[in-house]
């Protein structure tokens, strides 16, 4: 990603052109004016197109992550009212709270009392995968244990079992059907599925037990729906408004979507927004203020101990800032491919040809000096915050990249910020997370930005 975003840096107009004759032909770019004419003004030419659908299919089916044209309109039109609701915000905060007080807390607190590091990486993704289950289906793969540390993950449970082979079966399907981008040979992976080899035929595994448990769920959803159960869950709301409209397919489909792109990505943003927080001390200072302010008026109020409600979690301006800002550096998605329908010319001049892929790095976008100016590189949240009235200050989506932009922007990116906001604040307020100064993370890219040996910490108590 480095060394892209030099390459990217040094191009006219931070643009990139592949001309391989009878090869591959595409462009990457770092230039805002483009993005924005690719993501906006030309929606329709620039699809995913046939080969990224092609790749994700068995998995992802045609939920909205893996559609284009009017297959992904009408469900992004379904999910855009849903996600717009106060009820979804309200379930989501609930989940969230009860997901951070329940278990993440607790476990923090064990990891105090036990003095061994933890890698809160692998913790985040637990979480994150828990939450969104919730969110998505009103499931919970059990993925962080309970807050008495047994959790009942203890394997003399067949429901228990079963959930936890749906939590690495999904994790399998997703980096599986991730490696399918990266072979050398394009199409290689069909000739191995061809054959049920190796990876490919680990993936059909995989994918049979999370259908198959997606499955399971969906019919039993709707015995209870039939029975007047009431639930708040994306699963519910979908089948309660589009009932006819949708197979068990299809709603197998959106929903697994839905878990995707949930997964990763916002236990990515906050493992490197941890990192680069402790060798700040100045910034993690200025956010426990901000959260103690907080919880003060809260205290005042007499509303009790517990995490933080939708209106405290969006006073917490500079909260906000400092994860906006982490993200640029690190967006979780660094890297997004679409496919040219017919030929057409970018804003800056670059030619692309009919059936060119063109793809733009959140990443060298976030770390451009002809966008973000000399200070580029610094990890900086002030800049994201009005200078007289400290409050937060959006930039333009196409210049800051990293929930993608236009008509397909990141459905979930409110839900993402009360997630990642009320762990920040409820994490800082009682731990201090000690990353040792010499640990240099190794990046992996998949479908989301990682850490290749995750992110040791220890976790000590505050003194105060
Ligand atoms: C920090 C957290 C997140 C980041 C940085 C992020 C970023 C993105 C990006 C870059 C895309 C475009 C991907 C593409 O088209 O290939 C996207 C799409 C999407 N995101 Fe997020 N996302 C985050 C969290 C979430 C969460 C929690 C959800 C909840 C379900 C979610 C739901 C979606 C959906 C449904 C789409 C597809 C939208 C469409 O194609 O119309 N995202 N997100």
């Amino acid at each position: 990603m480095d060394w892209l975003t030099e390459v990217l840096a040094s191009q006219p107009g931070c643009t990139l052109v592949f001309r391989r004759p009878g090869g591959v032909r595409g462009i990457i770019t770092a230039n805002p004016a483009n993005v924005e004419h690719i993501l906006r003004a030309g929606f329709d030419n620039f699809p995913k197109g046939p080969r990224f659908a092609s790749l994700l299919h068995d998995f992802l089916g045609r939920g909205i992550f893996n559609a284009d044209g009017e297959a992904w309109r009408s469900q992004r039109k379904a999910a855009s009212y849903e996600f717009n609701t106060r009820s979804l915000r309200v379930f989501v905060a609930q989940s969230v709270h009860s997901e951070v007080h329940g278990r993440l807390i607790p476990l923090l607190r064990r990891a105090v009392s036990s003095g061994q590091p933890i890698d809160i990486q692998d913790t985040l993704e637990r979480y994150a995968f828990d939450n969104i289950c919730r969110v998505a289906f009103d499931h919970d793969p059990g993925q962080l244990p309970d807050g008495d540390g047994d959790g009942d993950i203890d394997g003399a449970s067949l429901e228990a079992t079963a959930r936890s082979r749906f939590a690495d079966a999904f994790r399998d399907a997703a980096n599986l059907s991730a490696g399918r981008f990266q072979y050398a040979v394009p199409g290689f992976w069909k000739i191995k599925k061809a054959f049920n080899l190796g990876s490919e035929r680990r993936l059909r595994e995989s994918i049979a037990i999370v259908h198959g448990y997606a499955d399971r769920i969906i019919r039993s959803r709707r015995e209870e729906m039939s029975m007047g159960c009431e639930k708040h869950d994306l699963l519910s709301r979908f089948m309660a408004s589009q009932s006819e409209s949708y197979t068990e397919t299809a709603l197998r489909d959106v929903v697994i979507s839905f878990l995707l792109a949930g997964r990763e990505t916002t236990s990515s943003a906050l493992t490197w927004f941890f990192w680069l927080l402790s060798s700040r001390p100045d910034v993690e200072r200025r956010i426990r203020d901000e959260v103690a302010a907080v919880r003060a008026r809260r205290a005042r109020a007499d509303l009790g101990n517990a995490g933080f409600d939708l209106d405290e979690l969006r006073e917490m301006h500079y909260v906000h800032a400092a994860v906006t800002e982490s993200m640029r550096l690190y967006p979780p998605v660094p890297f997004n491919t679409l496919n040219t329908q017919a030929a057409d010319v970018l804003p800056d001049g670059t030619a692309v040809g009919a059936g060119w892929f063109v793809a733009y790095s959140s990443y060298a976008m976030g770390r451009m000096e002809s966008v973000w100016g000399e200070d580029a590189p610094a990890y900086r949240p002030e800049r994201w915050l009005d200078p007289a009235e400290g409050t937060f200050r959006p930039e333009s989506p196409f210049r800051y990249v990293a929930f993608h932009a236009g008509p397909r922007i990141c459905l979930g990116k409110e839900m993402a910020y009360i997630q990642m906001k009320s762990i920040v604040a409820c994490v800082l307020e009682e731990f201090e997370l000690v990353v040792n100064r010499k640990y240099r993370p190794r990046q992996v890219a998949s479908l989301t930005l990682r850490m290749a040996d995750g992110l040791p910490v220890r976790v000590k108590a505050r003194g105060n």
